[in-house]
């Protein structure tokens, strides 16, 4: 179903700048989508278009199928429907609390006050905002700001969420849990809109790309697809995403299987060729004939079982510090991955689960599940990246277990598993708590069956999102 869409939309500012120029685009419901071009392509005030705060010179906006329409009432049931978090969050933040700011589309939208109050209540406890709740905004930090300008769109339930640059001027663990957020959001069934520069960003995190420049769409697809077009991503003013670069680098040496576009660096890994020599630095004392100890090797050629290179012998030595050498490999087997719903912690069943798994790298995704496991003293040792990270430690033998919210459950456990079916090791995978391993059970059948999914396995699948706020019937 598309939830949003313009036709032949134009917009010109009053000093006669065109901004926006013949722009049709659809966005499916449910899906992230990304609007990436350079300074100046257009993104903000499409987006300024998108929730009617602009009026288009010529062309359409249509919500649900619908022409949006200009007239007061219209307009607020558009802003209900569709939020948007602007790229400075000082031009957002308006009231003098936390607390009011967050209760102020409630307020517009007349609720009552025991509602409001519930209202924001969840949305503090969701962003982690409670400490905070009486204090100026303008007196947080860049990446709480942040925090209560999304908190104060999510408060008014809309069902797209429109974010401009989401991620400027945050730092790398900052970013990772507003990226956390949006994935829980997309899981609860929203549609999240993001404008970018970072390439990087849109071709790991995106359904669907846009690419503007100049006020115009130029292209738009898959990020495979879009990123495959590397003259069209140049035109843009714009890289290539970093990973591809460097997978096309090692494919001209005929390092990696040719012809892909790898997402991630697990990806990447599975696509490393099968060799018995590699070239690799050496201290200055080593000699030829010595044997060298390279660590955990895995990718393409540990389809059939990682090893590790031991007493791997130097066959030739390079004046610049490498050294050619034969592998000697002895096989390792592959660690686990769990996953555990923090949303029904019980610390007997962690224990066990700790023990019996022989846990030794934990990783947290979430920031309810951080917090969570801070309180019960678990010792994280990776709260960013954590899906790329457990894998790549399970593939050198680790023991791993990931902490998230029940919402995130599924898409932890479908990265998972979409990983060893297409790489074929035998990282053995388990969600483990009562709730993990039923939600992994019914996405398991969703897969296969996607046709025959029925009514009440989609609602529970909406339900797992247990931090937004009630349905329509329910407010005042
Ligand atoms: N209020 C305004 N009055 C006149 N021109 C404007 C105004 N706001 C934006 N523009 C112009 O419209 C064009 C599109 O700007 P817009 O802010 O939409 O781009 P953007 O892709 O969001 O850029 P950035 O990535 O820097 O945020 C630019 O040429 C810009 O100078």
């Amino acid at each position: 179903m598309i939830i949003l869409e313009t036709e032949k939309l134009e917009y010109s500012y009053p000093d006669g700048t065109k901004a926006i120029d013949d722009v049709s685009i659809q966005i499916p419901a449910g899906e992230k989508v990304s609007f990436v071009g350079k300074n100046g392509s257009g993104k903000s005030t499409l987006f300024l278009l998108l929730n009617g705060t602009l009026k288009p010179k010529k062309g359409k906006v249509l919500l649900g199928g619908k022409e949006i329409s200009y007239s007061s009432s219209g307009l607020l049931d558009l802003r209900k429907r569709v939020g948007i978090v602007f790229q400075n969050s000082d031009d957002q933040i308006i009231a003098p609390t936390v607390y009011q700011d967050i209760a102020f589309g409630p307020v517009n939208l007349n609720y009552k006050k025991e509602e409001i109050d519930r209202i924001v209540s969840k949305m503090l406890d969701y962003f982690g905002l409670q400490s905070l709740k009486d204090k100026p905004p303008h007196h947080l930090s860049g990446g709480q700001k942040k925090r209560v300008a999304i908190a104060g769109v999510l408060a008014m339930d809309p069902d797209v969420i429109i974010l401009d640059e989401p991620l400027s001027n945050l730092d790398p663990v900052g970013a990772d849990e507003i990226l956390d957020i949006l994935n829980e959001l997309n899981h609860s069934g929203k549609t999240i809109i993001i404008s970018t520069h970072d390439v990087d960003l849109a071709y790991k995190w995106s359904d669907r790309v846009f690419l503007m420049s100049g006020g115009k769409l130029i292209d738009e697809g898959s990020p495979k697809e879009v990123f495959s077009n590397e003259a069209q991503v140049r035109n843009a003013s714009l890289k290539n995403p970093v990973i591809l670069d460097f997978y096309h680098e090692l494919e001209k040496r005929w390092l990696a299987t040719g012809g892909q576009q790898p997402k991630d660096i697990p990806e990447l890994v599975q696509l490393l060729h099968k060799i018995d020599l590699m070239r690799v630095s050496v201290g200055p004392n080593t000699r030829v004939g010595e044997c060298v100890n390279l660590g955990v090797l895995y990718g393409d050629y540990s389809k059939d079982g990682l090893y590790e290179a031991v007493n791997s012998r130097v066959l030739c030595k390079n004046d610049d510090g490498t050294a050619v050498v034969e592998l000697n490999r002895r096989v390792l087997n592959p660690g686990n991955i769990c996953v555990y719903n923090m949303d029904s912690f019980d610390k007997n069943e962690y224990e066990q689960i700790v023990a019996e798994y022989k846990i030794n790298f934990i990783g947290a995704m979430g920031k309810k599940s951080k917090e969570r496991a801070e309180e019960e003293g678990i010792p994280v040792v990776c709260n960013s990246g954590v899906i790329d990270k457990s894998i790549l430690n399970a593939l050198t033998g680790n023991r791993c277990l990931i902490l998230t919210s029940q919402g995130m459950v599924e898409h932890t456990s479908k990265r998972i598993r979409d990983y060893i079916k297409k790489s074929g090791i035998r990282l053995s995978f388990h969600p483990i708590g009562k709730s993990a391993a039923e939600i992994d059970e019914n996405a398991k059948k969703r897969e296969e069956n996607p046709e025959k999914l029925s009514v009440e396995e989609n609602k529970l699948k909406v339900s797992t999102y247990d931090h937004g706020i009630e349905d329509e019937e329910t407010r005042g």
